[in-house]
């Protein structure tokens, strides 16, 4: 589905990060772990194709991203960026719908088809109460679900996360996790980030470890999500303790104070 050659990525002479190699298959979700600063988001932005590689190559589908027209890249990829401040007073449904303009020809209007697609999405994210309501007038917890909700009405076959759990409360955070088994369960590829390594256990199949822009760690949770990583990643004392009978390998990881 994706992968990553030797990728390094910032802005402009500005480099954040470099010698990033991983893949992404089907179906199979990549949770991004670093520190505030670390260069997640700026990773996330060049994956996207909104920056330019500095070196190495992103891969989409066999296709170098950079040759791909910009219209087949927004049909394959979407995005769902941290819930941000919503200035516009569009109903829910509007901006689920809007999710469909990759699949619309210019000018065009959202058909049945389009709708249903919104439906679906709003369904799946158990969030169909919220479709009449102005988008400014929600929390932002549920913002980040409408955002969600936005991206799979598009039917992307990759979404790309960034934190978000970040402003959702702790039953949304699960229901989101949850989603992600879903929709890689579907066959849809999954990145996303999160400040929560406990996260990583519930949703991914890999972890990739972003240290100072440079991958210190890449593979499954449980060999990735362990003390010595973590300290290095967040400089604090982390317990990963395994949860009692968890069957993929779960576990609980909470800071040790001093
Ligand atoms: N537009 C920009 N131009 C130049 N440098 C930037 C720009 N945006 C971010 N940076 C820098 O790139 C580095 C990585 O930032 P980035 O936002 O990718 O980190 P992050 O891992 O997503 O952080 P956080 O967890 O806090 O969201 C930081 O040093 C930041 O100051």
């Amino acid at each position: 589905m994706l992968a990553l050659r030797e990728l390094a990525f910032g802005y402009g002479t500005r480099r954040v990060g470099a010698g990033v190699s991983l893949t992404v298959r089907p179906g199979e979700a990549l949770c991004l772990l670093g520190p505030n600063g670390g260069g997640k988001t700026t990773l996330f932005k060049t994956m996207l194709g909104l920056l330019p590689p500095l070196a190495g190559q992103i891969v989409l589908e066999g296709r170098d991203l950079t040759t791909l027209p910009r219209r087949d890249v927004a049909k394959t990829i979407a995005y769902v960026p941290q819930a941000h401040a919503a200035f516009f007073p569009f109903r829910v449904r509007e901006v689920v719908l809007m999710g469909r303009a990759s699949r619309l020809a210019a000018f065009a209007s959202p058909g049945a088809a389009d709708h249903a697609a919104a439906d679906r999405a709003l369904t799946m994210l158990g969030i169909g109460h919220l479709a009449e309501r102005i988008y400014t007038e929600i929390s932002g917890g549920e913002r980040q679900l409408v955002l969600i909700a936005r991206a799979l009405a598009g039917e992307p076959r990759l979404l790309v996360m960034d934190e978000p759990t970040a402003s959702l409360d702790f039953g949304n955070q699960a229901r989101v996790l949850a989603q992600v088994r879903r929709l890689s369960e579907r066959g849809i590829a999954v990145v996303l980030s999160t400040h929560d390594p406990g996260h990583a256990f519930l949703c991914a199949d890999q972890v990739a470890l972003l240290h100072n822009g440079r991958l210190a760690g890449l593979g499954p949770p449980a060999e990735t999500v362990i003390p010595d990583t973590l300290r290095l990643l967040y400089g604090v004392e982390v317990a990963v303790v395994p949860l009692p009978g968890a069957r993929r390998g779960e576990a609980l990881c909470a800071p040790v104070l001093p």
